[in-house]
């Protein structure tokens, strides 16, 4: 008999697309497994109606699929690179990061617009402060409206919604198919990505030999370095989802770039910096960007963050 596999989800329609991806690389792999798909809700997916940076906690859109995998319910978890927080539970760890899609940001305008020609105070439908921040550091006129949902509910509300345009992450809305909706691919010098984003992540128990083995097998050495390097970089910033934290890794020729950028709310202030190194101190390379940055002004930025956090506690 095949051994059975059991993976665990979020219900989204995204969740459950990249979780079938992952399962069709692993069975690629490990022909002589087999492979069940279980949907779980996460917090994340409950509370729809408060912004994502005011319930500032992390892991809200993981930490019920690592209970179940603590449980023994699942033996592995598919998450966005993006949404696996940089701390994991004790007896947990990243097992594999895939091949990453191309990481950055789309504009989806309503009349086939790019940023350039939007009118003078558009409004930009977005509840990520890093995308608020990066586009009033680019257009100090646009007005930001908190935008919530996964990407269908987004794409509905910005036709319904009286709003201009939305940004979303590439990887997502190619998943998703609405890639003719996309009217602009954001350049890099204008909005640098989240930590992991297009990369899909998956997380085992560290004690599970098998399920590590098997898994391997897909991971992505180039993205995971990469990856490991952003997630360094914003677990010294202590970022999280509620800070405006840029990052970009990419590898070239076995060198390891980092990009990494930290700005107020407002636009006002961008701190921008960069920093090579190799492929094996991703990590050390991610620290050091960080430490680069808080000197340049970085850390001033995030004391103001949490500050003005506690008023709306
Ligand atoms: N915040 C939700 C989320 N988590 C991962 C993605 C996109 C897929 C990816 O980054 O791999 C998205 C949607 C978006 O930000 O537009």
């Amino acid at each position: 008999m095949r051994r059975e596999i059991v993976v665990g989800t979020r219900e989204s329609r995204l969740a459950l697309w990249q979780a079938n991806w992952v399962v069709e690389n692993l069975k690629e792999a490990n022909p002589a497994y087999h492979f069940r798909i279980v949907g779980m809700r996460t917090q994340g997916d409950n509370i729809l109606d408060v912004a994502l940076a005011k319930i500032g906690d992390k892991g809200i859109f993981t930490k019920e699929l690592e209970l179940a995998m603590l449980r023994g319910d699942i033996d592995l978890a598919v998450h966005s690179m993006k949404d696996l927080p940089t701390e994991l539970p004790e007896g947990l760890c990243v097992g594999a990061v895939c091949c990453r899609e191309y990481p950055g940001d789309v504009l989806i305008t309503k009349y086939g617009k790019s940023l350039d020609a939007l009118p003078r105070g558009a409004l930009i439908g977005t509840s990520s402060l890093r995308r608020c921040a990066q586009l009033l550091g680019y257009r100090s006129d646009l007005k930001m409206v908190d935008l919530r949902g996964n990407i269908n509910t987004r794409l509905r509300k910005l036709d319904e919604d009286g709003l201009d345009a939305t940004v979303l992450a590439y990887a997502g809305v190619k998943r998703m198919g609405w890639e003719n909706r996309i009217t602009q691919m954001i350049p890099f010098d204008i909005c640098l990505p989240a930590v992991g984003q297009g990369s899909i992540g998956v997380e085992v128990r560290r004690d599970s030999e098998e399920v590590l083995r098997l898994v391997s097998r897909i991971d992505h050495t180039e993205s995971r370095c990469a990856i490991q390097a952003e997630r360094a970089l914003l677990k010294k910033l202590e970022g999280g989802c509620q800070v405006p934290v840029g990052a970009l890794g990419t590898v070239d020729n076995s060198r390891l770039m980092l990009e990494g950028l930290v700005a107020r709310l407002d636009g006002k202030q961008v701190v921008r910096s960069s920093m090579a190194g190799g492929m094996g101190e991703a990590e050390k390379l991610g620290e050091r960007l960080a430490e680069k940055l808080l000197e340049m002004g970085a850390g001033d930025i995030l004391q103001e963050m949490r500050q003005e956090k506690r008023i709306y506690e």
